[in-house]
């Protein structure tokens, strides 16, 4: 098959994935989302020849039009525009999760620094103030007291873009010093690692210490649920425990799979091209 790469920068996730690729005697198309102009009626030439379209860009504004792009000139993309585009934002994230059913912290979304303080006051300190749009714990906030929200509400809706002026509450989880990432093809998981810090972020892309877990059953039958409310796809399903269960925070889209890869016996490139390929093949029977 011709795999076609969207990307801007190739990083450690990408050579992994073109080198499985090609080790496999796969083509694959780069192609730079920088360079190419996608018109609306006819695709950019880079496209010629491609079977299936991976978007792997980094930048979250590029990764929601391109696949709408790409779906629009009917090759299969992954992921999904829809999906990219619930993923992409924590408020539609977290009611899609809450839709479903799915244990998810509890939130609320505001207008208002007013209105954004009354929410405050009710979750109580410390509770989360995250942006709508943003990724690697970038300007998350967790607020102890009344001082610290009247100060951060003002900076947000006076020097904030737009999209920090959708302020986006959530309660703060007790978890135990870790969260749990899941890789997932279509809901079915590849493999899970613990992110671990004494800091309350514990993303790994700012230093958490990262180890591989086992997944319960409990775990995949969210993972699989959380999916399927995002529309499924190549996914990473975050999720803290809560003393005795798990609570869901979000999934995401163009999902960062080095450090799992590292740290896990699986070999998560190889099964995420096996997922690929079988894609491809349900393409071609269908049509
Ligand atoms: N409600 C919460 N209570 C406690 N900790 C939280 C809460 N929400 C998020 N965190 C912590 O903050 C980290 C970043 O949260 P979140 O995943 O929402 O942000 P992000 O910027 O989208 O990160 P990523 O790009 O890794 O998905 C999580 O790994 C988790 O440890």
């Amino acid at each position: 098959m011709n795999v076609g790469v969207l990307y801007s920068r190739i990083r450690r996730d990408e050579k992994l994935l073109l080198s499985e690729l090609r080790d496999r005697g796969h083509e694959v198309t780069k192609i730079d989302v920088r360079k190419e102009r996608f018109g609306v009626h006819e695709p950019p030439q880079a496209f010629d020849g491609v079977d299936i379209v991976v978007d792997r860009c980094l930048a979250t504004s590029r990764s929601r039009y391109v696949t709408r792009f790409v779906d629009a000139y009917d090759l299969p993309v992954v992921n999904d525009p829809e999906t990219a585009a619930i993923c992409a934002d924590k408020a539609r994230n977290s009611l899609v999760l809450a839709e479903a059913g799915i244990p998810t912290p509890a939130t609320e979304v505001t207008f208002t620094k007013e209105s954004a303080m009354e929410s405050i006051e009710e979750f109580g300190y410390p509770c989360v103030l995250k942006p709508v749009i943003g990724s690697w714990g970038r300007l998350m906030a967790k607020i102890d007291s009344r001082d610290a929200a009247e100060a951060i509400l003002e900076h947000k809706e006076t020097l904030g873009h737009y999209e920090h002026k959708v302020f986006y509450i959530q309660e703060f989880v007790e978890k135990p010093g870790r969260d749990i990432r899941v890789v997932a093809t279509d809901g079915e998981p590849v493999a899970a690692m613990a992110r671990s810090s004494d800091h309350w972020l514990t993303n790994a892309a700012r230093g958490a210490e990262t180890e591989a877990i086992e997944i319960t059953d409990e775990m995949a039958d969210l993972v699989e649920r959380a999916s399927e409310a995002v529309g499924g796809g190549l996914l990473g399903v975050d999720l803290m425990e809560t003393g005795d269960s798990y609570t869901v925070h979000e999934v995401n889209h163009t999902v960062e799979f080095k450090a799992l890869n590292e740290v896990s016996d699986v070999d998560v490139p190889a099964t995420v091209v096996d997922w690929l390929e079988s894609r491809v093949r349900g393409v071609e029977v269908t049509a």
